[in-house]
């Protein structure tokens, strides 16, 4: 069964278009990167997921229903971010305590040792907090309802390196003991790319990709060598980015479509040919049409 699914599913602001006729099936029990740049469209497509908004225009369904003022919906997920909404006059321990009332298959024990491990004071009112530690707090929420449909937008924000390391683990093991649908925001696909499935690139509001993530990590490559080997590259229709490299040679981030007998030529020719990891992978394939940073200071 399809957990989401979406057909040309749209929703406007105003004037700016978050989602464009975006069309999406997610199944049951996948761990996925929910991955764009700044104002792709992730919080406006989890908040859409999670019933909390209108669609401008397309349909949504979530566990085969419409998600927006959906009991069925809103009694099997949870949505956790930088505000998840929790009572200010409680503290730690008393809203941990008011979780069981949600969510059914709250698992208090283990938000109770993920705080103590990660030094959050349960006397305290989450407001105190630091940044990182609210975020460590909700996410914590997040994992512990254990929802069949887990969305953390950008739970990482604030972190640490070491708490994001260990959040990372929590999320993975938590999911392998309790398969469900989860769906993590996040601009640090580096570092929490080994523990997904799945990743859907948005760009602009539509679907760039959804693709398992070793398939992402293949579909670009990059070329290293000179001008002259790598001339007959630079005249297909794969060139995504292609930079100086001293006076006579270059290197090329194309499309992995290169016909064989071309590759072959490359490698006589001694050109490297090398990976593009896939944080830089998803970079490239939402390139705007404006040049790189340096074309500012080149305005004369
Ligand atoms: N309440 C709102 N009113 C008007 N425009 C909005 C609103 N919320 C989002 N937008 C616009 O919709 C687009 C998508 O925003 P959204 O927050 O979904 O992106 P995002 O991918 O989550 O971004 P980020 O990575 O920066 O958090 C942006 O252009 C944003 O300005």
């Amino acid at each position: 069964m399809h957990v989401i699914e979406t057909e040309k599913l749209s929703k406007v602001y105003g004037s700016a278009t978050a989602i464009d006729q975006l069309s999406l099936t997610i199944g049951e029990n996948k761990l996925i990167g929910l991955i764009g740049r700044n104002g792709a469209g992730k919080t406006t497509l989890m908040k859409l997921i999670a019933g909390y908004l209108l669609p401008s225009a397309g349909q949504i369904k979530v566990f085969g229903e419409p998600p927006f003022n959906n009991l069925t919906v809103s009694s099997n997920m949870i949505l956790t971010n930088d505000r998840l909404p929790v009572i200010p006059t409680l503290t730690i321990a008393e809203i941990m305590d008011s979780m069981a009332l949600f969510y059914p298959h709250w698992d208090h024990g283990l938000a109770k040792r993920l705080c103590q491990y990660f030094e959050l004071n349960s006397k305290v009112y989450p407001n105190t907090l630091s940044k990182g530690q609210q975020s460590t707090l909700y996410t914590i929420i997040g994992i512990a309802a254990r929802c069949p449909l887990t969305m953390l937008d950008e739970p990482t924000t604030g972190m640490d390196k070491a708490v994001r390391k260990d959040i990372y683990r929590v999320l993975l093991k938590d999911y392998l003991n309790h398969p469900r649908t989860m769906i993590i925001s996040s601009h640090l696909l580096n570092e929490l790319e080994e523990i997904l499935e799945e990743i859907i690139l948005l760009d602009k509001g539509q679907k760039k990709v959804h693709l398992p993530v070793e398939e992402l990590s293949r579909l670009v490559i990059r070329l290293r060598g000179k001008k002259d080997a790598l001339a007959p590259v630079l005249e297909t229709k794969l060139v995504i980015d292609q930079q100086p490299l001293g006076p006579d040679s270059l290197t090329v981030v194309v499309k992995n479509e290169l016909p064989e007998d071309l590759l072959r030529s490359l490698r006589q020719q001694q050109v490297e040919i090398l990976s593009v990891p896939t944080d830089e992978t998803c970079v490239y394939l939402t390139k705007t049409r404006q040049g790189g940073i340096d074309d500012v200071f080149n305005h004369n």
